[in-house]
């Protein structure tokens, strides 16, 4: 349309409407505008068209570009995947240079994995098949690999399926693989499955080799064990990997002259000890250098270090008390107390003089109750002190009330009681004034010890703790890689807390610096020389290493693999990264796990498993997860331990176990188990745990945070040592069962398992157990939270190492927070004794109980009680009446007839009873007269 009469009549109509409103000269021209803008609307139309081909066309080149990238993407995998079958190496690196960005990374993995379980699974030899985190782990090639492996997750069997998997699938020869561990107990485990999975026959070959050499020369038995490996691999054509100790790494390079001093598992055993045993003796005989360390010890075992802790340390009020109540304070007399004001107790009473026990048994209603101090006067009198820490607390003083009632049930013994506004008054001293009142107002003298009194009843302790220290000083130096200047260097940059802490340091710098000069004189090294040394030959190039007639040559290695990476500290990266100067492209796998460093007062450091990057560059970090040792609440138990401090565990099994806390308060003995265990109450306990578990055909492993066993679970004046324990505890088991139960530290027992697993002592000051003497590591970095932290691994370790059930051995309140944490997360329940049954002697003890008739109103068996006592009864609270265990065949009814007390008594019964408190037979007694009921 181009003039205003053209168009339909719509258009008509607005023509006569805009002909009223527009101007004559603008209507002469409307035509034309019209005309102009029509084409602009075609042109516009034409345009829109055009792009919606163009789209279309568009849409289908990019769907045939996906469908061809699809299909050169399944090409491409087809591709790798039979690749991976043929030449794993090949494939990947044609991944990494071709694929990459063709097909995606997860999806490579996938299919890595997927090969990887594969060829797991077609091996004959195989303990089972492996999951995709530890397939991963096993095929993962890169240039630096951490895989983070949880308690239970097969850390071992995946390195050896790794070692495997590159030398038969990858095509590695045995030369180019070097395993590192850091003890000989761990490097012959891998030979030793490396071995069996290369051929059954080999375990025969052992065993045979091993009954051969009973007769043989003595040997330790690890060295014979590693021998008979070798002759094994030899007898059989297998030429294993290298694997190796750090330690026999850096001795088959540097192969010293002289002697190595190692403190842990040379032939030479305590040689570094021993070294400097001689150094610190060598020390003393000086009169200045004695009286320094005599003002250093003295100082030291005085003062109240967790003071230090207010207000630095991050934690919440609550936390902060359990906190405090773990930190252990060790008196002048060398006991573990509970507090700040207990120690002052003890530290008063021993400096002047004053006979006493710290927490010695009385019986309480058939339970052991410990009052904190019991102190010996004139004429076997006693007065006992407790000192009340937590007043304010209801729970807490509702408990000191009952024990004031208690003491006053007992009038001969003096109560006393000590709180915490005392401890407060004049810097403590209020303490000394009052127990001295106290102790002069009942004819006990209370006589302050002259200095040199105190010393020479401490000095063998102090001088033994300062000599532990200073072992320890000494070799965290080491460890960190310091030299004498620079760790006085780093002395002097220090910020000592006290006097205390400034002149130690000056004593162990002193001592560090004869340790030095030592070695440099005698010639002899240590194990962080030796390390130090092999370093520096392999940086200029000394690389061939030779052992046992085995060459091998770290330049031409392609794998290292390293176990228990987080033990890893300073020596050991120095020797890592010279290996990896002279061979860049040496693949290092690292596997360990974070939450099982316990190694840091050995010097292990945590900075290198915690930041890799940081040490060997770009690193692939993995993890396995998956438990297959605990059940699924053990597991969890664990988890809740280490709670917001890395990745989880998950676990695989299904059965039921359990996790239960057994509290030595709750538990009450039966009489006959109160009876047989007079001296040991608490082994009736532990013999019902174990011989439930044994009867459920499960081994026990009982665990202790330290070389002993705690004060109140063996038999009064009973040595603590582990062993000694163990076998009081087997005597009751028969032989054949006796294997059934074994004992350990934590620390002797990571990397083992056990279907039952008793924590002796988790008790408030053994988890965390952090001994005073930690303030003389922090030069080196310690601090009460990473020292914290590494004793909740300790726990988690212990925690972990049980199968299908966990015991863990509490003291009513005193409790670890560890367990605290646990019970607060995990599925825990107390033992519920009454489900577990007592003990069955072998012996079938039977017990005679004498008790007042229920008609009698009088209590007769009280007017007899010196006759029964002289029979040989004790009142058993449990039972109310008087009790006797005899065996069956001791049990003779007519020698019982003519008991001396028979005959005053009157309205009496008495029953033998079984174990089980079950009646065998039933007396009456009556005016003398002994008459059978039944
Ligand atoms: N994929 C798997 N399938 C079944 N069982 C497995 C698998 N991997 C490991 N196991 C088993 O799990 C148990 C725990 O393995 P292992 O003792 O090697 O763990 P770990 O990682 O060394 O544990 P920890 O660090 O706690 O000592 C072993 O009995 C092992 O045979």
């Amino acid at each position: 349309m181009d003039s205003p009469d053209a168009g339909n009549s719509v258009e008509h109509n607005l023509f006569r409407q805009l002909r009223e409103v527009v101007p004559q000269n603008q209507w002469d021209t409307i035509g034309d505008r019209i005309k102009e803008l029509r084409s602009v609307e075609k042109t516009r139309q034409a345009q829109v068209q055009r792009q919606i081909a163009h789209d279309e066309t568009q849409r289908k080149i990019s769907e045939l570009a996906r469908i061809q990238k699809r299909h050169l993407e399944q090409q491409a995998i087809s591709e790798l995947k039979a690749l991976l079958e043929t030449d794993y190496v090949g494939a990947i690196r044609k991944y990494e240079t071709e694929y990459r960005d063709l097909v995606d990374g997860a999806e490579f993995e996938r299919i890595r994995e997927d090969c990887v379980q594969a060829w797991i699974t077609s091996q004959k030899l195989r303990q089972f098949s492996v999951d995709s985190q530890q397939a991963s782990a096993i095929g993962d090639l890169s240039l630096n690999t951490l895989v983070t492996a949880r308690a239970g997750s097969g850390k071992t069997s995946t390195l050896v399926n790794r070692t495997l998997f590159l030398q038969d699938h990858c095509g590695i020869a045995p030369n180019d693989i070097l395993v590192l561990a850091f003890n000989r107990k761990a490097v012959l485990e891998i030979k030793q499955r490396l071995l069996v999975r290369r051929n059954q026959r080999t375990v025969e070959h052992l065993e045979q080799l091993k009954k051969q050499r009973k007769s043989g020369p003595w040997l330790d038995p690890i060295t014979v064990d590693d021998q008979d490996v070798d002759s094994t691999a030899n007898a059989f054509g297998i030429e294993l990997p290298h694997v190796l100790t750090f330690h026999s790494l850096a001795y088959s390079l540097v192969h010293p002259k002289n002697s190595v001093l190692m403190d842990s598992e040379s032939e030479s055993g305590q040689a570094q000890s021993r070294v400097i045993q001689g150094i610190i003796d060598e020390y003393l005989k000086d009169q200045d250098s004695r009286n320094l360390i005599r003002e250093v010890m003295l100082g030291h075992f005085r003062h109240d270090w967790d003071r230090i802790i207010e207000g630095g340390y991050l934690k919440d009020r609550e936390d902060m008390i359990a906190f405090r109540r773990s930190l252990p304070r060790v008196s002048m007399k060398g006991e573990a107390v509970k507090s700040y004001g207990e120690k002052l107790i003890a530290d008063y009473l021993f400096e002047h003089d004053v006979d006493y026990n710290y927490e010695q048994n009385y019986m309480w209603g058939g339970r052991n109750y410990r009052p904190d101090f019991t102190v010996f006067g004139p004429n076997n009198s006693r007065i006992v002190i407790e000192y009340f820490g937590m007043q304010g607390d209801p729970e807490y003083d509702e408990m000191s009330q009952e024990k004031r009632i208690f003491w006053e049930s007992r009038p001969r013994i003096v109560f006393d009681e000590i709180n915490p506004d005392l401890v407060r008054q004049d810097n403590g001293r209020g303490v000394g004034v009052h127990i001295e009142k106290l102790l002069t107002a009942h004819g006990i003298p209370c006589n302050q010890l002259s200095e040199s009194e105190i010393w020479d009843r401490v000095k063998d302790r102090a001088i033994d703790r300062f000599t532990v220290s200073v072992k320890s000083f000494i070799a965290k130096a080491r460890k960190s890689g310091l030299n004498l200047a620079e760790l006085r260097s780093s002395i002097r940059s220090h910020d000592p807390m006290n006097e205390i802490e400034r002149k130690y340091l000056l004593i162990a710098i002193e001592i560090y610096g004869r340790y030095l000069d030592y070695l440099r004189n005698s010639g002899d090294d240590d194990f962080d020389g030796l390390m130090l040394e092999a370093a520096e030959k392999i940086a200029v190039g000394k690389t061939r290493f030779e052992r046992r007639n085995t060459l091998g040559d770290l330049a031409s290695i392609q794998h290292m693999l390293i176990d228990e990476f987080q033990d890893f500290s300073s020596p050991f990266f120095r020797l890592i990264s010279s290996i990896k100067s002279q061979n860049r492209d040496i693949a290092t796998f690292c596997v360990g796990d974070n939450w099982q460093a316990i190694n840091g007062f050995a010097g292990s450091d945590l900075q290198y498993f915690s930041d890799p990057e940081k040490f060997f560059g770009t690193t692939t970090q993995l993890s396995v997860q998956t438990n297959y040792r605990s059940t699924k609440n053990i597991v969890e138990a664990g988890n809740s331990v280490m709670r917001g401090r890395g990745i989880p565990s998950i676990a695989s099994k299904s059965g039921i176990g359990s996790v239960e806390i057994a509290d030595v308060d709750l538990f009450e003995p039966t009489p006959m188990e109160e009876d047989r265990h007079q001296r040991e109450p608490r082994t009736a306990m532990l013999l019902r745990l174990i011989s439930n578990a044994i009867g459920r055909d499960q081994n026990v492993t009982l665990l202790c945070r330290r070389n002993f066993v705690p004060r109140f679970l063996r038999p009064e004046g009973f040595r603590p040592g582990l062993d000694g324990y163990l076998e009081h505890i087997r005597q009751y088991f028969p032989e054949h069962l006796r294997n059934r139960i074994s004992i350990s530290t934590v620390h002797g027992f990571k990397g083992l398992e056990s279907d039952v697993v008793i924590v002796l002592d988790a008790f408030s000051n053994c988890y965390p157990l952090i001994h005073p003497d930690w303030v003389f590591g922090r030069i080196f970095g310690d601090e009460l939270e990473s020292l914290t932290d590494e004793e909740r691994r300790l726990f988690y370790v212990a925690v972990t190492r049980a199968e299908s059930h966990l015991y863990l051995i509490c003291d009513g309140p005193d409790i670890s927070p560890f367990v605290s944490d646990l019970r607060e997360l995990a599925a825990v329940s107390n033992v519920d004794w009454s489900m577990i049954p007592t003990f069955e002697y072998s012996d079938g003890n039977v017990g005679i109980l004498i008790s007042d008739k229920k008609s009698n109103d009088r209590s007769s068996t009280y007017e007899i009680r010196n006759q029964l006592k002289a029979s040989g009864y004790k009142w058993n609270t449990g039972y109310q009446g008087w009790f006797k265990s005899r065996m069956p065949e001791q049990l003779d009814t007519d020698a019982l007839k003519n008991e001396y007390w028979v005959r005053s008594a009157d309205k009496i019964e008495m029953k033998i009873i079984d174990q089980n408190d079950n009646v065998i037979e039933l007396y009456s007694l009556d005016k003398g007269e002994l008459n059978q009921i039944w």
